[in-house]
């Protein structure tokens, strides 16, 4: 484990510099891991860690469309692909990778199966931090471990197969066979992890969930609509409100800011934009700031929590969730932006 300064504040990091792969091979040798779900972390975790040599299956629901998948991304139904329970019966280490709402209908089927000295392994910390509403109390004489990837499972593959990482933070909130703290940084860079950062379930969750609902994707979405919005009430047409609400960013900006940072790419645009982004900065912060911590606040009370849970376990979930990423995607800025992609010379060859 290496100490690190970011900005100033030392964490605890480990990269695979000091813990590398041959490393995570041997800790994990006798181990059996089950990837339970196959949805949009269980790809990734599972395919990588199986490129990586390791010795893993996956666990999911028959006569599934995910089911289907897991075959034609070549797991084997009787000897790598099992039901849930099969898979779980023979894990020594389970990967817990359904939905948050499912992890709550499926946990009795899995929480037979945790017998003495196994691990149980999450992506979240929301199953157990929020216990009282989840039902998920494991047992105390298995370990308790989280990698949690920063980003979608799908970006977690694409990065390893182009040799890059996905960072993930990790924690453990029970170590039951004193090998709890080798089990999940093995795992860490098993699944393909760029380096990993120290963290509890509890902050885990919390600062994902904030993250999510924030900056990443609800407040950007919010931050586009309102900008689009006033560009087009004053006579600018879709493709110029898209091209300087979205796709310049994207394409342009954001690129140099994940490169070397937010001064890097102002001093990469003109003395005109610096000048007006540097003064405006401010009053888009002291706007949202109240709006972020009523977010944080109500994250902390587990209300966002429970919001999820009800409405993630209704029947129709997924149709209902599917009816609102429609409408995002017909609304005007959105069809703007379709127009644009297609436009994009990449796409013409
Ligand atoms: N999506 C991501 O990229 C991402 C990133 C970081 C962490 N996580 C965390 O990883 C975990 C898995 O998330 P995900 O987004 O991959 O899940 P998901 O929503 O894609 O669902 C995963 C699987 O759950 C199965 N499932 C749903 N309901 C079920 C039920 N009632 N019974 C049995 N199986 C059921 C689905 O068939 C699917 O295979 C969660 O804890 C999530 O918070 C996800
Ligand atoms: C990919 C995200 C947003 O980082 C993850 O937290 C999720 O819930 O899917
Ligand atoms: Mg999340
Ligand atoms: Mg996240």
């Amino acid at each position: 484990m290496a100490k690190m300064n970011f900005g100033g504040v030392v964490e605890n990091v480990t990269t695979r510099e000091e813990f590398p792969l041959s490393k995570a091979l041997e800790v994990l040798k006798n181990e059996t891991i089950a990837v339970i779900g196959y949805g949009v972390q269980g790809p990734g975790q599972s395919l990588n860690l199986k490129d990586n040599g390791f010795n893993v299956i996956v666990g999911q629901r028959k006569n599934s469309k995910t089911w289907d998948k897991a075959v034609a991304d070549g797991w084997v139904p009787g000897k790598t692909l099992f039901e849930i329970e099969e898979a779980c019966e023979k894990a020594t280490i389970i990967q817990y990778l359904l939905s948050d709402a499912a992890q709550i209908a499926v946990w009795p089927s899995v929480k037979k199966h945790l017998t003495a000295g196994k691990a149980l392994y999450f992506s979240h910390g929301f199953g157990a931090t929020y216990s009282d509403r989840t039902g998920i109390v494991p047992p105390k004489d298995v370990d308790v471990i989280m990698i949690a990837p920063k980003g979608s499972g799908t970006s977690l593959r694409r990065l390893f197969l182009e040799g890059r990482g996905l960072n993930s933070s990790y924690a453990v909130l029970q170590d039951a066979t004193g090998r709890a703290m080798e089990r999940v940084i093995a795992l860490g860079i098993g699944v393909g992890s760029g380096y990993l950062f120290e963290t509890t379930f509890k902050r885990e969750v919390y600062s994902d969930l904030t993250g999510e609902r924030g900056t990443l994707m609800g407040a950007i979405q919010g931050i586009f609509a309102a900008q689009y919005q006033v560009l087009r009430e004053n006579g600018h047409t879709p493709s110029e409100a898209f091209n300087e609400t979205v796709e310049e960013l994207t394409q342009s900006l954001m690129p140099l800011v994940g490169e070397n940072g937010m001064d890097w790419m102002y001093a990469n645009c003109s003395t005109t934009a610096q000048r007006g982004a540097l003064d405006w900065w401010k009053p888009f912060r002291d706007a949202t700031l109240p709006v972020f911590k009523k977010l944080y606040a109500e994250v902390a009370a587990g209300n966002e929590a429970q919001r999820s849970i009800d409405s993630n376990s209704k029947p129709d979930y997924r149709e209902k969730l599917n009816q609102e990423l429609k409408e995002l995607r017909e609304s005007e800025m959105w069809q703007a932006g379709a127009t644009v992609r297609s436009l994009r010379p990449e796409r013409n060859k």
